[in-house]
């Protein structure tokens, strides 16, 4: 029966920040989503040296030793590829689930104790979830097309042991409650993986001390070595009851360590973990307020999180600022006492504006028109009569804090949007140098956006040390986003005007000399274990030099971009702790012409030659900064991109 047994994990010693926890664990299934299956490998995921021009119902490898590694493989995918229902738009999962039953020795199918081979299945739980009809209706059509592609594999030969439909649901639901997301080095999501206990067995916390990676192809051979440093535990059931209702926990951890393909996946500290205590990692996204991840959780796996996080009293300064919305000029009295419907309806309003905004530019890939509509709101927030369809004499506003999630999700894409304009302008018309300029403009607009994220991220991490994994990843995008805009040949438009601009030929001019970071950094790329592992330290010094580059680039960034202008500082949010916030002003956000000339010669601004060094110098701290706490969540072997290499000019470091 489901629910009468919990599994975890807990550390078998004390461990440090930043070690490896696991050696790289291979995946029990795997698959790549749809929409990758004729671009990419379907047994190492990498993209595929040929792919073909026309569609094709067969799965396609990128050399014989992978097609000769896919035995896993169950047969009836490509009857389901062949056959699913309209109404399923990806087959991942279900493919997953097939190859998972057909990877496990047959005594391992069947479904025990809300278990197969060991892994919580959850299936009672979400086929139990009252008002989601759909999402149940899904679960069970999806099983219904596993089972159809199996018979017509089989035909009357079907096997007799082969599992039933509700071990084939079942199969669906451990997919969906275990499957972890398999992404690529651009951080496209490629396809899922589930992997056996050692991994499964870990749960959540929306305070972890625990990350995960996954190696894309296989990690080194040196990562191997770490040893299987946690061990289970099992809740409200005696060990006895495991061992006949499941199977001996020893037999299930015991083989992971093995030779087999797929990407594997190692856990590593996040935060010091003693001996004896439970080790977690996040299954949401921990940059989201707690309504949000546990409306996320319960959808998704059917529980209520009871972590630290979520039970703070009153809500941590973190989850506090990820909501706020502020509501101005509420003056009347009945509006004052319904202030809580107003903002909930405004939070509704809000929310759905700011998706739509993100998933139209994603879908339709209307950059300009996605820039307007998240800085509009942005800037505005919404109006009460926009709320209620009708005016009221003082017209409240609800808006957004700067640090609020959605604000988090805008300035993310603002910075994708940006960039996509620069880059169209670009090779639309390389040779004009007024648009040249022009793209310099939406550049320059697109690194702020970055490096906005990046400060706001770190505030942030100040408080929640387990957001150190986004902190890292905003940090390097910041450095790789000034970087690329400092070595773009946008400011060929300046040469070409008789304005000088940096030589950045050599970058050892431009490594600071009063910080420790590149040093770190060089100890990272040269696949050493940084050896300094307090953040503090490092955190302060990077502050100390950046704070200085900060104030002379940043007007420069955002010059013309009249929202990004309430930010005296991308980084320094030190304000909004003490300060109430009150909203931002009514600004209107736009793009001013070509910034460069107005901006040169201003008062107090340094020149566009100053600016453009300033620019690459504080990209090179941003990416070792980074780099640095990439390589404490990450190890030191996968978090580099080759371009951020190329771009920091890896042979001089
Ligand atoms: C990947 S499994 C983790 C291992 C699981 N506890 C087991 O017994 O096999 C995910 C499931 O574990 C449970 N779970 C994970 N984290 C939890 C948490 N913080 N609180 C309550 N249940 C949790 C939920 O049932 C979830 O669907």
């Amino acid at each position: 029966m489901e629910g009468e047994m919990e599994m975890s994990m807990s550390a078998s010693e004390d461990m440090e920040m930043g070690e490896d926890i696991t050696p790289p664990l291979p995946p029990l299934a795997y698959s790549l989503h749809d929409a990758f299956l004729l671009s990419h490998c379907s047994s190492c995921f990498s993209p595929l040296p040929s792919p073909p021009l026309l569609p094709t119902n067969s799965l396609l490898y990128c050399s014989p030793r992978c097609s000769s590694s896919s035995l896993h493989v169950s047969t009836a995918e490509l009857h389901l590829l062949q056959s699913r229902p309209s109404a399923i738009a990806d087959t991942s999962d279900l493919r997953a689930a097939l190859r998972l039953l057909q990877s496990l020795p047959a005594a391992s199918r069947s479904l025990r104790a809300g278990r197969i081979a060991g892994l919580l299945t959850n299936r009672d739980k979400l086929l139990a979830t009252t008002g989601d009809e759909e999402f149940v209706g899904r679960i069970r059509e999806g099983a219904a097309a596993m089972a159809a592609a199996r018979k017509m594999r089989d035909g009357d030969e079907a096997e007799a042991w082969g599992p039933d439909d509700v071990a084939l649901e079942a199969a669906l639901c451990l997919v969906l409650t275990n499957a972890v997301e398999v992404q690529d080095n651009t951080g496209r999501t490629l396809g899922i993986a589930v992997y056996g206990p050692s991994f499964c067995w870990i749960n959540h916390s929306c305070s972890p001390n625990a990350c995960y990676r996954i190696s894309l192809p296989s990690p080194p051979a040196c990562c191997a070595q770490a040893r299987l440093r946690i061990v289970p535990c099992a809740r409200h059931c005696r060990e006895a009851q495991i061992e006949s209702g499941v199977c001996s926990i020893s037999e299930l951890t015991k083989d992971e360590v093995c030779e087999n393909s797929g990407p594997r996946i190692v856990v590593r500290s996040i935060k010091r973990i003693k001996k004896g205590e439970e080790v977690t990692v996040a299954y949401t996204d921990l940059l989201q307020p707690k309504a949000v991840r546990q409306s996320e959780l319960w959808s998704k796996y059917q529980f209520i999180c009871c972590c630290r996080r979520c039970n703070a009293s009153p809500v941590t300064y973190v989850d506090h600022t990820l909501q706020e919305i502020s509501a101005a000029t509420l003056h009347s009295s009945s509006l004052r006492s319904n202030h809580k419907f107003y903002s909930d309806n405004a939070i509704r309003r809000l929310t759905d504006y700011v998706d739509d905004a993100i998933t139209e530019y994603l879908s339709v890939g209307d950059p300009e028109s996605c820039c307007k509509k998240l800085e509009d709101i942005l800037s505005q927030g919404l109006l009460y009569k926009q709320l209620e369809g009708r005016e009221v004499k003082s017209q409240p506003t609800f808006k957004l804090h700067p640090l609020h999630y959605l604000s988090l999700n805008a300035y993310t894409t603002l910075a994708s949007a940006y960039r996509v304009r620069a880059s169209d302008l670009v090779a639309l018309s390389s040779e004009m140098d007024g648009h040249l300029l022009e793209a310099l403009d939406l550049r320059r607009i697109s690194a702020a956006y970055s490096l906005l994220l990046a400060g706001a991220t770190h505030h942030l991490f100040h408080s929640e040390s387990s957001l150190i994994a986004s902190a890292a990843n905003f940090w390097i995008s910041a450095g790789e986003s000034l970087l690329t805009l400092a070595r773009s040949s946008v400011w060929s438009g300046f040469v070409k005007r008789g304005l000088p601009v940096a030589n950045l030929s050599s970058l050892s001019k431009y490594i600071c000399s009063k910080c420790s970071l590149m040093e770190n950094f060089k100890a990272i790329l040269h696949h050493r274990q940084p050896q300094n592992t307090d953040i503090e330290g490092i955190s302060s010094e990077f502050l100390d030099c950046v704070t200085n580059i900060t104030q002379k680039v940043w007007n420069f960034l955002i010059h013309g971009c009249q929202y990004l202008r309430v930010f005296k500082d991308p980084i320094d949010f030190s304000w909004l702790e003490t300060m109430k916030y009150s909203g931002i002003g009514n600004v209107q956000p736009h793009l001013s012409s070509p910034a460069v000339d107005s901006y040169h010669g201003t008062e107090g601004s340094v020149s566009i030659c100053e600016a453009h060094m300033y620019i690459f110098q504080f990209g090179v701290h941003c990416l070792q900064y980074g780099g640095y706490l990439a390589s404490i969540c990450y190890g030191r072997h996968s978090h580099l991109t080759d371009h951020t290499r190329s771009i920091l000019d890896c042979e001089e470091c």
